[in-house]
This record gives structure tokens, sequence and C-alpha cells, in this order.
């Protein structure tokens, strides 16, 4: 059994007077993948954002419940925010490289928290992009623009970057919705690969991608927690109604 890395707890999350969680209870197990599917406006990348307190910029939002990261409360006022965010990094739903080299955007964060050394930075760098398949397609232009790559390879790119602190845990918005079908199922054969080392928790609109990547899948709706299980069960065997109408496709 695999140790749990996050937990929610009765999870409410409000904008102003309007309640976008409701009480989500979810666990989410280390090295494994975990989907939150559902229709738009669900609250799923809401409750993605709960998870390394991005929702914290709006000035309207607040959480009650609980939410842990290996036990401890991420939402405590003692909670460093930024060592959280260096353990949970996270990947947008279309690729944003900085207007540096490919190099420069690998270096960057680990350049910002303190690594200077030159060597171990090409380290880094050499290992976030092999961790990330694209090394063999950059190795020979790290220092070319990474604005010049396609769609797909800046994702790839956004992935090596997050990759590039050693985070434990990847959050994923939509990762493939601006890519084309071969992108994207380059980006899946790569979650596939880093879940041996990462747990990893994505939004996805496209139902396939969800039963093809993930270990478990949460669906949501209305910023309710309808249900969750193993992917094999909620894609097959769902338990309520309402889940088996959504991935048969008759609402959303
Ligand atoms: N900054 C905000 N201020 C006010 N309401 C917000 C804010 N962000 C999201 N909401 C509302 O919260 C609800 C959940 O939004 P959220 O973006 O989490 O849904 P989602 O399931 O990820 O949707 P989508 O699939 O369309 O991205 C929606 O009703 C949305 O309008």
């Amino acid at each position: 059994m695999s140790k749990v890395k996050i937990m929610a707890e009765d999870l409410s999350l409000f904008y102003g007077d309007f309640q976008a969680l409701k009480k989500i209870s979810l666990t989410m197990k280390e090295k494994e993948v975990t989907a939150l599917i559902g229709p738009s406006g669900c609250g799923k990348s809401t409750f993605l954002r709960c998870l390394n307190r991005m929702n914290d910029i709006i000035p309207t939002c607040h959480v009650e419940g609980k939410l842990t990261f290996e036990g401890e409360d991420i939402y405590h006022p003692d909670c460093d925010v930024v060592a959280l965010r260096k353990r949970v990094g996270m990947v947008f739903q279309a690729p944003n490289p900085f207007p540096k080299s490919i190099y420069e955007n690998v270096a960057y964060a680990p350049k910002l928290h303190g690594t200077k050394d030159r060597a171990l930075l090409d380290e880094i760098v050499e290992t976030s992009l092999k961790q990330a398949a694209l090394w063999d397609e950059v190795k020979d232009r790290l220092n070319k623009p990474a604005l010049g790559l396609s769609g797909g390879q800046q994702q790839r790119l956004c992935i090596a970057r997050a990759l590039a602190i050693k985070p434990e845990v990847l959050l994923m918005d939509e990762p493939t919705s601006a890519l084309d079908p071969i992108s994207t199922l380059k980006i899946e054969e790569l979650i596939r690969e880093l879940k041996q080392h990462y747990t990893i928790i994505i939004v996805t609109h496209n139902m396939q991608q969800a039963a093809r990547v993930s270990d478990r899948t949460a669906f949501f709706l209305v910023g309710d927690l309808v249900e969750v299980d193993d992917t094999e069960v909620i894609f097959t065997n769902p338990k309520d109604q309402r889940t088996e109408d959504y991935i048969t496709g008759r609402f959303g």
C-alpha cells in the first residue's frame, strides 16, 4: 500500500459568498496519478490550486476544513508557502516558457533558490530535460530561445522547469488541452514514466486521457466530489448515476 501524500478532509472553498468547493474529502497517494474530472466550472482547477496554495493570491478566497501534506496542515498559519511550492510543482494549461533560452528556463528556479555552481546547474538542466523526455531534441541548442520550440516541446520544457527544483508532487492543469494528438500522447507517456518518482494530480477534460494515465479518478460536480475510485472502476462500473451519465457523455 503506498503512503498517503496529500489528504483533504471536508475542504470547502469560497470566492466571496460563492462556495466553489463543498466539503471535499480526498486522499492522494504517493507515486500515484489522480485525475480530477467533471464538467466546466465544477471546481477541479480550484481544488488543484489549493494543493500548493495558489488560490492565496485571490483576495476574496477563503478556505475551511483541512488539507494535509504528509500529515502537515497546508493551511496552518505557520506553513511555509515557499517551501510548500518547492515540494509541489505546477504545470499549466498552455505552455508558458519564459522568453529566455531553453537552458535558462530550466536553470531559472534552481538559481532563484540559490544554486550558483555552473557544473551543478548543467547537471540539473540535463537531468530535468531527460526526465521530461526532451533532452535528445534540444541538447544541441540549449542556448536557443525556448519560444522557438513547438507547442508540445514547450510543454515538455515547462515540465522540465517544474522538475528542476526536485518537487515531490506535480500538479497538472489540463496540460495537453493546447496540444496536437501526437504531442498529447507524448505527454501522457511522460506522465506514466514520471509517476515512478512523483505523485501526480491532473485536471483533464479528456476522459480517455484520465483512463489512460491515472490510477485513481475523482469526479466533481458543481463543487461536490461525487465519487472517487480506481480509474478502472470509475470508467467501467461507477457507483453513482451522475458519474455514469458524465462518463457516457450524457452531459458535460
Ligand atoms: N477567482 C475567482 N473568483 C470568483 N469565482 C471563481 C474564481 N475562479 C473560479 N471561480 C468560480 O468557481 C467555480 C469553479 O471554477 P474552476 O475554475 O475551479 O472550475 P473547473 O472545474 O476547473 O472549470 P474548467 O473545467 O472550465 O476549467 C466556477 O463557478 C468559477 O466561475
